[in-house]
């Protein structure tokens, strides 16, 4: 426990992301299986504790400490792991002599009974000092929050063993904790797993901004982009999955999608909620504005209310496997026919097609997308032809062509609370884009007209990431992304970045979004005026 627990620390203090999947990498390296899968299941979040949740800890701990200095200090500190750590009195027997592995933990806490598992982990909780107590406890709740999502972290196993990040999410969803094979793999004691009849993730291709150029239209061609969010649809051996655009399985959130897809396959498209009289046009059938989808997402479950008020539907624009023929190496129009071949077997209710818009020329095209008054449409997608379906972003395949261009996605760095009612919440953010060393920087300041249930869940958010105090500003965890808009962009010899923005406004909150995929300082510094 004590290699994992000094790893969460050092994770915690190291702010660049690179640095930070090396510490990964080296813990993954040295650790003997089964801990280190353990912990690379903690770190992507697929470790499943069933019954230590939150309110166990609090309860466990109000019989050792005081309630209420418990609740001050948890309201304080922010982090439940972290204030029953430094809370719990210190053991008056034997300190752990390294019989407390990580697996240890895991099969004693997987293996207690509902009723057992607080009297279990309070006797390991006995015999750890602090900072196992925090390793401890952060591995049973599965909430590590030290800045590192679950792509990041198979980022450092790919790093540490020289494989390919995507050849790891081709497998990931048919593997389980503690990966003994795909260790093995990586260290060249095994063969690279397969993941034959199982409804595994397939990485998604995504698409550079098209600045000045003009495309030709034989090369390329042109779709809306439609206001969703990403989503892919996999269904193997009798199995559907929802993953979303970092690979997380959001099956659970959209039943109605996955209970109508029942073919072999693998669908991308834009997930979209049906609109009644938001929206509508020629171009975008009964599709809401993005305000309607934000009322499904973040959420783990949904009601039958939510799914009647909000009803989902995916907008298709590409078809990966036809059962289980991988057509990813086909060029773009192929695959196009093959998905239109392969509408007919689909649900109409839940699925369309992303329609094609034909132009002249591009001056043409250009022109139908300045004439698009649409609550669903962000604007042109623009594909090569010849293109096949590869991962990640590659030049002149996939272009997006947004209507308005001066927005950025920005990663939170420091919030502070707001004035009059909202005076109570964390609500005023700045906010920062990535530098050429991998450093954050701030861009700007701004707050929004939050919904009650936004400014919630942001306050929270604030006060479960916060990593450091400088009066009333709280520092927090890089990891969430804003869409920010604002009218220009300017140089500025004020700021770090050398840049500021003016009039900037949160458009979005944007959970979908790594935050290391937020833009880049170089991106904005094309957007000056
Ligand atoms: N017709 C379409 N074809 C492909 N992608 C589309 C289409 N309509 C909407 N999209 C969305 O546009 C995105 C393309 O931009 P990109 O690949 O850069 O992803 P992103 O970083 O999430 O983009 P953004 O934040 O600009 O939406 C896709 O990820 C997808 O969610």
């Amino acid at each position: 426990m004590r290699a994992f627990s000094q790893l969460l620390d050092a994770l915690v203090y190291t702010r660049s992301r690179l640095a930070k999947l090396k510490l990964i990498g080296d813990y993954l390296q040295r650790t003997p299986d089964p801990d280190r899968g353990y912990a690379l299941a903690a770190l992507t979040g697929t470790l499943d504790i069933p019954h230590v949740k939150g309110a166990v800890i609090r309860a466990l701990a109000s019989e050792r400490v005081d309630p209420l200095l418990l609740r001050m200090s948890h309201n304080y500190v922010g982090d439940l792991a972290e204030t029953v750590s430094l809370l719990w009195p210190a053991p008056d027997g034997e300190l752990d002599d390294g019989t407390i592995t990580i697996s240890a933990a895991v099969e004693r806490l997987r293996g207690a009974s509902r009723s057992d598992a607080p009297a279990v982990l309070a006797a390991m909780l006995d015999h750890l000092d602090a900072s196992g107590r925090f390793a401890l406890l952060k591995l049973a709740t599965g909430e590590l929050r030290v800045g590192i999502n679950a792509r990041n972290a198979k980022q450092a196993f790919a790093d540490a063993f020289e494989v390919d990040v995507e050849a790891v999410e081709e497998v990931w969803h048919g593997l389980k904790p503690p990966y003994l094979e795909l260790f093995a793999w990586g260290e060249g004691r095994g063969e690279q797993p397969t993941a034959r009849d199982v409804p595994v993730f397939r990485p998604f291709m995504l698409a550079h901004p098209l600045e000045d150029a003009e495309l030709e239209l034989d090369a390329y061609a042109a779709e809306w982009k439609w206001d969703g969010v990403r989503l892919q649809i996999v269904h193997a051996g009798g199995e559907t999955r929802l993953y979303s655009r970092t690979g997380d399985d959001v099956t659970r959130s959209f039943p109605e999608v996955a209970e109508s897809f029942a073919i072999p396959g693998v669908l991308d498209g834009e997930l979209l909620v049906r609109g009644a009289g938001q929206g509508l046009d020629e171009h975008s059938g009964s599709a809401a504005s993005f305000n309607a989808l934000q009322q499904r997402l973040g959420r783990k479950v949904v009601s039958q209310k939510t799914r009647d008020e909000f009803p989902a539907f995916v907008r298709l624009y590409d078809l990966l496997f036809d059962g289980a023929e991988d057509l990813r190496g086909l060029p773009w129009s192929e695959r196009r026919a093959r998905l239109e071949a392969f509408m007919g077997r689909l649900d109409p209710e839940r699925f369309d097609l992303s329609a094609l818009i034909e132009a002249e020329d591009f001056a043409a095209l250009a022109e139908i997308r300045a004439g698009a008054r649409d609550a669903a449409i962000e604007g042109m997608m623009l594909k090569r032809r010849d293109a096949p379906y590869v991962s990640g972003r590659r030049g002149g395949l996939w272009y997006k062509w947004k209507r308005d261009p001066l927005t950025a996605d920005c990663v939170v760095m420091y919030a502070q609370r707001g004035s009059g009612k909202r005076s109570s919440f964390y609500s005023d953010f700045t906010f920062g884009c990535w530098a050429e060393d991998g450093e954050l920087l701030p861009v700007g300041k701004a707050y929004m007209g939050f919904t009650d249930e936004e400014l919630k869940w942001l306050d929270r958010f604030v006060r479960r990431h916060t990593v450091n105090r400088f009066g009333p500003v709280r520092e927090v965890e890089k990891s969430l992304v804003f869409e920010v808009a604002f009218d220009s962009i300017h140089l500025s010899k004020r700021h770090r970045s050398g840049l500021a923005m003016r009039f900037p406004r949160i458009a979005r909150i944007r959970k979908d979004k790594p935050a290391h995929e937020a833009d880049r300082i170089e991106t904005l510094l094309g957007m000056v005026t």
